[in-house]
């Protein structure tokens, strides 16, 4: 099949596109890439909103498949041209097993990598993250940090872990040839944390929120900055660089780049407030109400519960030493290697981007006002 982009873009497989910002970048591929022809859209769960899609322009195919089963992903991925690698699970709170966690992340990267060499896709784009360099596990503070920026990157949580192995295969397979000799094309995109519509900690966040009516308790010193990156800019980052890495494979191929826009430096619980706020909440108090140590107390107490109700139900609270940790080290990036390889600009401003997802979380069942 032709691979020449003036004759139509061959095959784009979207694998995990069913998900938070898979669903973002399914959407913004039909929306933004008029070259596209086919999108094959993989996923363990498929979601209903894929049949609105089989009607447009574009062949779109819903594969129902898993990453751990490295013939499934060989099926969906063959002939395709690209493919955006964005299934993993996402857990920082013990609902998975750690051995589950690696599965997925670790070995269903490196079967979608197999796939693409003994299939002949040559273009490969791996949703990596930020915690991929830190917070590490001294809570060093990461502050307004690029891609070259010396930082001490040790993990010892599950899912840091994994992504930080699963970035180092898809970067380790920039080069290797792909059937019919070709070599395959790399490269991994970080995001901070991604908000937007579908977000579901801001869900729960807001849940929350209204169950202690219309109030949220700060926990957190507003000083520790909290890198926040909105979904659709994060989506549009990688339709741009599906696109580019076949132009400018010897600069982008093997790299890595932090997902990034005009969002705002703030603190993770005075970010959400941009959104929950005009929603009706209100968060209480300007310093910590609880003093630190009882926070690390009551994380702590958090995981001896898990462990204890385990066999009788799963207790996965947003608290636990891994989330405090995180949310109470600064780490924010600030950056312009995207627009200096591949001419990335955030698509979305910072005011449609806040304005799209308060419209989103009011929407969402409930209102406090
Ligand atoms: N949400 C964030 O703030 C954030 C930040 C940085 C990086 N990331 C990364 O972005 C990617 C997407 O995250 P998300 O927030 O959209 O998560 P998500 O859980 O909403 O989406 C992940 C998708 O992967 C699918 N999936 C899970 N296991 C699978 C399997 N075995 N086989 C096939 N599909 C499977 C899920 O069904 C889901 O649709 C992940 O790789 C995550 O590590 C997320
Ligand atoms: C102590 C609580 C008082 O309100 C606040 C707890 C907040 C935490 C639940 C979140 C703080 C930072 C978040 C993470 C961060 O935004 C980056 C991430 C990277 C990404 O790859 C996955 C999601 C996440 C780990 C995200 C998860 C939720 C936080 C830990």
């Amino acid at each position: 099949m032709a691979s020449d982009s003036r004759f139509g873009r061959p095959g784009t497989v979207a694998a995990g596109g069913c998900g938070f910002l898979g669903e973002h970048v399914v959407r913004m591929l039909l929306q933004q890439e008029p070259q596209l022809r086919e999108l094959r859209i993989f996923d363990l769960h498929l979601g209903p909103w894929l049949e609105e899609l089989k009607t447009g322009p574009v062949q779109v195919t819903a594969i129902q498949g898993d990453v751990t089963q490295a013939h499934e992903v060989a099926a969906a991925v063959a002939g395709a041209h690209v493919v955006i690698h964005t299934a993993g699970l996402v857990d920082v709170f013990g609902k998975t097993s750690p051995e589950t966690i690696h599965e997925v992340n670790v070995q269903g990267t490196r079967n979608v990598i197999e796939a693409c060499v003994q299939t002949g896709t040559r273009f490969l784009v791996y949703t990596s993250s930020m915690e991929v360099v830190g917070p590490n596990v001294k809570g060093q503070p990461f502050y307004r940090g690029n891609e070259n920026t010396p930082y001490e990157a040790v993990h010892r949580h599950p899912y840091p872990c994994s992504k930080a192995l699963a970035e180092q295969l898809v970067l380790e397979a920039n080069g290797r040839k792909v059937l019919g000799g070709l070599p395959l094309v790399t490269c991994a995109l970080r995001p901070t944390g991604i908000y937007g519509e579908g977000h579901q900690i801001m869900r729960d966040f807001y849940h929350q929120g209204l169950r202690l009516g219309g109030r949220l308790f700060r926990a957190i010193p507003a000083s520790v900055e909290h890198g926040r990156v909105y979904v659709g800019n994060v989506a549009w980052m990688h339709v741009l660089v599906a696109r580019e890495l076949e132009h400018r494979a010897a600069l982008m191929g093997g790299q890595v780049y932090f997902c990034y826009d005009n969002s705002p430096y703030k603190s993770y619980e005075d970010f959400n407030m941009e959104f929950l706020g005009p929603c009706g909440l209100r968060l209480v108090g300007t310093h910590p109400l609880l003093p630190y140590w009882l926070l690390v107390f009551l994380a702590a107490l958090n995981v001896l519960l898990q462990w204890l109700l385990r066999p009788l139900l799963l207790y996965a609270p947003l608290l636990n030493p891994y989330t405090l940790a995180m949310a109470n080290t600064t780490f924010t990036v600030s950056t312009d290697k995207a627009r200096r390889h591949f001419g990335y600009e955030p698509l979305f401003s910072w005011e449609e981007s806040r304005t799209r997802t308060i419209r989103w979380v009011q929407a969402v069942e409930g209102s406090a006002q």
